[in-house]
């Protein structure tokens, strides 16, 4: 049977979907899928899988695809992340029978994709992009699509697009902010950039940024005129988004885990950082909890803080509303992110605000992309010294380690100093004294970077 393109494709396959659920590492897994399925999403993407390492190990693709395989869970799109046309086709054969369609992430623009050379830093490689999908889209069975940032200028982002449906792309998700926008910088997505790319091509587009409730999914189509919207921290804060309800976080918690104890296994960090995102406005009051949320072992010690937390809200009188929160902390609800206390002009950091450390004057010029432009020999030579690329967004700084009182903590963004860390060697997201991803924690993508690329010290998400 021929392929379905564009258009048919997303009507036939994809029973034109409009919401739609975003690829997220350790985040959209299958559990939470089904979840969010349940809840009116009409698609999900896999998290991003690393093309190499998929083509080259069995297990990777039994513990991220294979062992995922579930009727309910379609249409489903499987996201990869690659910087070689071979071996991109490679990892696609061996998920094309597992999904109606393969993803390119062009848009990851965190360090680690840097040092990757993937996701967005692939933004300005139009040769190598078009020989990647274009190579896709001959051999493949399923259809290839592509996500992508932003430029600043709608015309290049224009150009960016044409070119890829040019090369066979079937359906592009434009996340409307530009490869600066991430972290505490993340800001407002531009949905004119997104009209102008849907105007300028001739495949189905989805929209992706500022969707936090049902009410932007319709603006958003009609202001910009896309076929679907995608959604990923509305969707982690709120998994009946695309219902247009705010359930008490309970209902989601609790149904959440019965379909983790339906469809196992699914790794415990997943599950504790979705009960983390969750209950993100209640843990703030009931810190103790927190603590214990991060410390359970267990599915069933999870659960068992859920429910403490649940009965805490059900039988609170006083304080209930938040001087900042619209609803009650226990109802599910955007959470949005703090502005940060730098000045921020154009999307940079005002230098003037940082302490201009060697090591942070470096981290500017690596987030703003004048590294880029920086002598080979120069690059080298910071290649080969890591522990000095901070990024600014982190917010590196000299704290007291927790353990052995050094009073400079190693510049360690966590309470503990990175010789102290090291030897706790966190097992779990919530382990980590901050709650984020260590990068001690055994964590698949970080180990499978280590390989190619130098670890470096800061959180995979916040950057
Ligand atoms: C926890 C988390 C994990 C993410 N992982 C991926 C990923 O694997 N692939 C990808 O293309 N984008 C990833 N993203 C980016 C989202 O797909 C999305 O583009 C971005 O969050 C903007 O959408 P939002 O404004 O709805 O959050 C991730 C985002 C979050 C919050």
């Amino acid at each position: 049977m021929a392929k379905l393109q564009g258009f048919e494709f997303w009507r036939k396959t994809l029973k034109e979907a409009r919401y739609v659920v975003a690829p997220m590492v350790d985040q959209s897994e299958l559990a939470w899928r089904l979840l969010s399925r349940r809840h009116g999403a009409q698609l999900c993407y896999t998290p991003m899988l690393h093309a190499q390492v998929f083509v080259r190990d069995a297990n990777y693709r039994r513990e991220n695809l294979y062992s995922e395989v579930c009727e309910e869970d379609r249409p489903l799109i499987t996201q990869f992340c690659a910087n070689d046309p071979e071996v991109f086709l490679q990892a696609a054969l061996l998920a094309q029978d597992y999904c109606d369609a393969i993803d390119l992430n062009l848009g990851c623009p965190q360090m680690i994709a840097k040092r990757g050379h993937y996701g967005v830093f692939l933004q300005d490689e139009w040769d190598l992009l078009e020989k990647m999908v274009s190579l896709a889209n001959e051999k493949l069975k399923v259809p290839i699509t592509c996500k992508i940032r932003v430029f600043k200028e709608v015309e290049k982002t224009v150009r960016y697009a044409q070119m890829l449906e040019k090369a066979g792309c079937q359906l592009l998700t434009v996340h409307g902010r530009t490869k600066d926008q991430k972290g505490a910088m993340t800001g407002i997505a531009s949905w004119e950039h997104i009209k102008a790319v849907r105007q300028a091509v001739n495949i189905p587009v989805f929209a992706n940024g500022n969707i936090q409730h049902l009410s932007d999914v319709e603006r958003c189509i009609q202001e910009t005129g896309v076929q679907g919207v995608m959604s990923a921290e509305g969707n982690l804060h709120n998994p009946a988004l695309f219902e247009g309800r705010s359930p008490a976080v309970w209902e989601m918690a609790e149904e959440y885990l019965e379909v983790v104890k339906r469809y196992p296994p699914c790794t415990l960090s997943y599950v504790r950082a979705h009960l983390f995102k969750l209950w993100h406005h209640t843990l703030q009051i009931h810190q103790d909890l927190r603590e214990e949320l991060a410390k359970v072992k267990t599915l069933e010690g999870l659960a068992d803080v859920s429910k403490q937390l649940r009965l805490r809200c059900q039988v609170q009188t006083g304080n209930i509303l938040s001087n900042t929160l619209p609803f009650p902390h226990w109802i599910c609800q955007p959470y949005v992110r703090p502005v940060p206390k730098e000045t921020v002009t154009n999307g940079n950091i005002h230098a003037s605000v940082l302490k201009k450390t060697v090591c942070q004057k470096r981290a500017l010029e690596d987030c703003d992309g004048s590294a880029d432009t920086l002598s080979k020999n120069k690059q080298k030579k910071r290649s080969r010294n890591p522990k000095k690329n901070f990024c600014p967004e982190q917010k590196p700084k000299y704290i007291k380690c927790e353990q052995c009182g050094n009073p400079k903590g190693n510049k360690c963004v966590f309470s503990l100093c990175r010789g102290c860390c090291k030897k706790k060697a966190y097992k779990e997201v919530a382990d980590c004294p901050s709650n984020h991803l260590c990068v001690h924690k055994p964590h698949t993508h970080w180990r499978v970077e280590a390989v190619h690329a130098v670890v470096s010290t800061y959180c995979v998400h916040s950057c």
